[in-house]
């Protein structure tokens, strides 16, 4: 398992915690992040036996170089110690906490989960964390929220019971989110963290789903949560650079490196100025190139 603030999450995939199918099968798809869950997909009855089926996924299946991330219970819950207690012993890499609503959540949060790393000999600090916004209250207090630890690696809008606080639903054009999306947007990017978009639930609309990826995908998310494997290759398509923005990260990272040699941090390339924040795009570009297989080790462009 991999930890890091800095890796790829266009594509964090739920998996029903109740489903030993799915749990074996998670790791096919190429998910950068497989997401178990213990919360809503699960009913009360099964709480427990998710729980041990995901702990014994956790420690026995090989998922690759996948993220792997449990939605817990709510903090309203009776099942969320004992959720912390399991998914740290079993070294998940992210805890998902739900119905985020205020710093103390994730303070909470973060001191069980210490207390458990310690327990069950893990490094104290080793888990990461991050939440769901799901309600109005959520989305007032996202910046505190985004900030409130250092381990917090992310926040995700979670449109259906958002929608349903704020008393509306999901439209095709997204507008009852537009505000939502640019709050969580803008209080991830102020803390350094991921930001991550909500699900699409229906599977039959893909121009649907393409629709909403791209304007995302526009906005500057990191990602999506996704509830269909069907779902991951869509956002690799969207988020994939094109071949001339690859082509243009090279030439930009090329004239950089040949800036700095001579002691310059600005260069001016085909008539336009190169400076910092054009070089961390053109780094990002690239690094998604690498994801889509779309370079060679070197870093070549190679084209499918
Ligand atoms: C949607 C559907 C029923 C469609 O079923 P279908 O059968 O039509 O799917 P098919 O495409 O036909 O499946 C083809 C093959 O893939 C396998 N397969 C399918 N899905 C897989 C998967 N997820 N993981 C691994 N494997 C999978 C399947 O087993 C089959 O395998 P096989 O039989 O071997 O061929 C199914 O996908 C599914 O259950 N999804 C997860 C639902 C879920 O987790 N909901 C809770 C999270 S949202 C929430 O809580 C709201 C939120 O809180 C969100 C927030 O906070 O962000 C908020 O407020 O907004
Ligand atoms: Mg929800």
């Amino acid at each position: 398992m991999a930890n890091s603030k800095e890796r790829l999450r266009r594509t964090m995939m739920f998996v029903p915690g109740n489903n030993p199918a799915m749990i074996k099968d998670a790791g096919i798809f190429g998910a950068d992040s497989i997401m178990f869950d213990l919360e809503d997909a699960v009913s009360m009855a099964e709480k427990d036996a998710a729980r041990y089926l995901v702990y014994e996924a956790i420690t026995t299946i090989d998922y690759g170089t996948a993220e792997l991330v449990v939605r817990i219970n709510g903090l309203d819950t009776p099942y969320y110690q004992n959720d912390i207690k399991a998914m740290v012993k079993a070294g998940i890499d992210v805890i998902r906490l739900p119905k985020a609503e205020t710093a103390e959540m994730i303070h909470e949060l973060e001191a069980l989960v210490a207390a458990a790393e310690v327990e069950f000999g893990r490094e104290v600090g080793s888990t990461n964390l991050m939440a769901a916004i799901e309600s109005a209250k959520g989305v007032v207090n996202a910046n505190e929220i985004a900030a409130a630890s250092p381990r917090m690696i992310g926040i995700a809008l979670s449109a259906e019971d958002y929608t349903t606080d704020m008393k509306t639903h999901r439209y095709p054009d997204g507008q009852e989110l537009l505000y939502a999306r640019n709050v969580i947007l803008h209080a991830a990017r102020a803390a350094g963290i991921a930001a991550f978009d909500t699900v699409f639930t229906n599977m039959d609309d893909e121009a649907g789903f393409y629709r909403e990826t791209e304007l995302i995908h526009q906005l500057g998310f990191d990602g999506k949560s996704l509830v269909n494997p069907r779902q991951v290759a869509m956002v690799n398509k969207v988020y994939q650079p094109t071949e001339k923005e690859i082509r243009n990260a090279q030439q930009v990272i090329l004239a950089i490196e040949q800036a700095r040699i001579k002691g310059s941090g600005v260069i001016s390339l085909n008539g336009q100025m190169v400076d910092r924040p054009v070089v961390l795009r053109a780094e990002r570009v690239m690094r998604l190139a690498k994801a889509n297989n779309l370079v060679d080790a070197e870093g070549e462009y190679i084209g499918k």
